[in-house]
């Protein structure tokens, strides 16, 4: 199947990897060429790092390469496409102006999906002519590794688009849940949930960041805290997803203020190198704020 990623940051880049492992043709799409550029260096990265650890061989790898090219053109990207897959910031707008174009230029049959990890899309859906051709599909972070994808069913998704999307999960060898389109869905909601106590906790001196996110860590058996967690998803994803959540499920999702001085300090967490940690090559290197 031909599959159009539209936006090339976290998220789409790991989408467009495991569509093209998948065996799909990938059209990767962002606003300007050094982003398009950025993301498919990234992609041949990621691979390569596939091909170290001996998840693929090296044909897999050249094979998926052959399969994506990138462009700044929307209707270059979607042309042709089965399947587009939204992946630009999390702003309800934007993502409902871009489905608007989508609208115009992609086939009348394409499947039309959003990775929002919280908006409604049953809201953004509405902005199609045919809104039954759209559904969530949300993957987790980074999306060539995490098993998971939410598949989201809004009110006007057809059973057709349900079946569409289950077998395209399924090429891409990820597993599918499906989950009704509430705010947050099943996973944003609780991860937003943890993630906002455990900062809490933290600006009120229960524990250091460190110790709560240990304590997840080792007490839930969790792979990772849920402070480190925001640094990894980015603390602006984090703020936007929590600013939603409360103006839908109200106050029990109110950003603490210590994330929101992190996202005015710009300190975003993994991708600038500084958020709640210090980031050096992808690892922890330090607490932030600390020598
Ligand atoms: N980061 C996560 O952990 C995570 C997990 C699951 C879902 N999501 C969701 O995925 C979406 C993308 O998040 P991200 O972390 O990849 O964001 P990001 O900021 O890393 O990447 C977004 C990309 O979209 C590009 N973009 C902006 N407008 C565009 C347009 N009109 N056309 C094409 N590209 C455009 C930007 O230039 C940027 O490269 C959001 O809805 C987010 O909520 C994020």
């Amino acid at each position: 199947m031909n599959v159009a990623v539209i936006g090339t940051g976290s998220m789409g880049r790991g989408i467009a990897h495991v569509s093209a492992l998948g065996g799909h043709s990938v059209v990767v799409r962002d606003i300007e060429q050094e982003l398009v550029d950025q993301g498919l260096e990234q992609i041949e990265t990621n691979l390569e790092g596939g091909v170290e650890r001996e998840k693929i061989s090296t044909a897999e790898k050249e094979d998926a390469l052959d399969r994506i090219t990138g462009t700044t053109s929307l209707e270059e990207a979607v042309e042709d496409a089965d399947l587009v897959i939204e992946a630009v910031p999390e702003q309800l707008e934007l993502k409902k102006e871009l489905f608007e174009d989508v609208d115009e230029l992609a086939p009348d049959d394409a499947v039309v999906a959003t990775n929002t990890s919280s908006l409604s899309v049953t809201e953004i859906a509405s902005t199609l002519e045919d809104s039954s051709r759209c559904l969530g599909l949300h993957f987790f972070n980074p999306a060539h590794i995490m098993p998971l994808v939410e598949i989201v069913v809004a009110e006007q998704t057809s059973d057709e688009t349900k079946s569409f999307a289950d077998e395209y999960v399924e090429s891409i060898e990820k597993t599918p849940i499906t989950v009704q389109d509430f705010p947050g869905f099943a996973s944003s909601r609780l991860g937003a949930m943890f993630s906002l106590e455990a900062i809490r906790m933290a600006q009120e001196g229960v524990a250091s960041i460190e110790d709560i996110d240990e304590t997840m860590r080792l007490g839930y058996n969790l792979p990772m805290g849920p402070i480190e967690l925001v640094d990894h998803t980015g603390v602006d994803v984090n703020l936007e997803v929590m600013e939603y959540l409360r103006e839908e499920l109200g106050e029990r999702f109110k950003p603490p203020q210590l994330l929101k001085r992190k996202y005015r300090a710009g300190k975003l967490g993994k991708k600038t190198g500084e958020g709640f940690y210090v980031w050096e090559d992808g690892e922890i290197v330090g607490v932030s704020g600390e020598e």
